[in-house]
């Protein structure tokens, strides 16, 4: 008998694929067969997948850019990747289908809604994503990555929470994790790319903090490339011990140590918090489509995990406040960190493969 068929769809960012990934290698050690259906820009990721897994490549994905003729062609490209889906359908017919989010998950999930095969979508924000909400009300189960999710009326979903690395975990005790021995620790990213705002404003609050709290800390600042060399001289202006990078390998080890974390509230990021459980001040990125940040930051801050300033109020004496506040109040702290810890789903790919295998046999 051959072993059941996952075929995942994910549209090229990171955002999509890393969660794809780490169900891919979930189910291929579970003897299933996987195929992931994704774009040009998805391609590239693919090589981070486990060798057994069947790569379709279709279309370049990019349906929003290029000029009037492109724009023309776009309704029959959707419908051409929409009826070769179907077609490899017919004849390889997946037990189940997911989708993870991105244009190039269309004809896919279009297909398996034709054909009938049981299908689901994850959505690692805290808003729907253009392609999930198109097909939200059309799926057997929609599992969120950040908790709570807006969705549509009548639609309902799972907190499986996003999976992440391997590193986040091997640093997530079985609970509550005492910070390190340093007096005091303060990590600062902003996401992937870093953050400019956080260049600007973390400094200068850092610098604002009482003195007793001041003349024991210790600083880990991400900032991007252009922004090094302002940031690390403000921090020796005002005498702070600080280490300034544009992309910490070891985030996972530095936020289990830190005594508090400022981050923009990147559904991963959000997730690393929670799984490792710490106080933080979340300043979400204004631009993000449907303002998607503030929604992840939803669960963290009505858990009393997280304090949300939005970048319109920021500025360093605020943050100065929340993070003197924290900061002073160790046992205050403390109760961030555990109630941080009841978002985290550290199962969240073992959740995510539960959720598949009792879609399978269901078609
Ligand atoms: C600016 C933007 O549009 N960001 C989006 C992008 O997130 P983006 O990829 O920017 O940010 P995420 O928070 O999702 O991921 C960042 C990851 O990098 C890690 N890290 C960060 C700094 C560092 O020095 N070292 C390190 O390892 C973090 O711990 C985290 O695991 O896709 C996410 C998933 O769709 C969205 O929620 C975000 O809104």
């Amino acid at each position: 008998m051959t072993a059941p068929l996952l075929m995942i769809a994910a549209g090229g960012t990171g955002g999509h694929m890393f969660p794809a990934q780490a169900l891919a290698e979930a189910m291929i050690a579970r003897g299933w067969r996987v195929k992931l259906s994704t774009d040009e820009r998805g391609a590239r990721y693919a090589g981070g997948f486990p060798p057994a897994v069947d790569v379709v490549v279709s279309g370049s994905g990019t349906f929003a850019r290029g000029g009037a003729v492109a724009k023309l062609a776009v309704p029959f490209k959707i419908i051409g990747g929409i009826l070769g889906a179907t077609v490899r359908m017919l004849s390889d017919r997946p037990a189940v289908v997911v989708g993870f989010g991105g244009y190039p998950t269309i004809p896919a999930l279009s297909a398996a809604f034709l054909t009938r095969r049981p299908r689901m979508i994850h959505e690692q924000n805290g808003v729907l994503g253009r392609v999930n909400k198109l097909f939200a009300a059309r799926v057997h189960k929609i599992a969120c990555g950040t908790w709570p999710t807006a969705l549509p009326e009548g639609v309902t979903g799972e907190h499986t929470g996003n999976p992440v690395r391997a590193a986040v975990l091997e640093r997530a005790g079985a609970g509550y994790i005492a910070p390190g021995d340093y007096p005091m620790s303060l990590v600062v990213i902003g996401g992937s790319q870093g953050a400019r705002i956080l260049s600007d404003v973390v400094p200068e609050a850092v610098a604002r903090l009482p003195e007793a709290l001041r003349l024991h800390l210790r600083v880990a600042q991400q900032a991007r490339p252009e922004d090094l060399d302002r940031v690390v001289a403000a921090y020796e202006e005002a005498g702070i011990l600080a280490e300034i990078a544009p992309f910490f390998a070891d985030i996972p080890r530095r936020l289990s140590e830190a005594q508090l974390v400022i981050s923009r509230s990147g559904a991963s990021s959000v997730a690393d918090i929670s799984v490792i459980g710490r106080p933080s001040v979340l300043i979400p990125f204004a631009a993000a489509t449907d303002d998607h940040q503030t929604a992840n930051a939803r669960g963290l801050v009505d858990a009393g995990a997280a304090v949300l300033i939005p970048e319109k109020a920021l500025d360093a004496a605020t943050l100065a406040d929340h993070m003197a506040a924290i900061l002073g109040q160790p046992q205050a702290a403390e109760q961030m960190a555990r109630n941080a810890l009841g978002q985290g789903r550290p199962d969240a790919t073992q959740r995510l493969v539960a959720l598949v295998e009792g879609l399978a046999g269901k078609g």
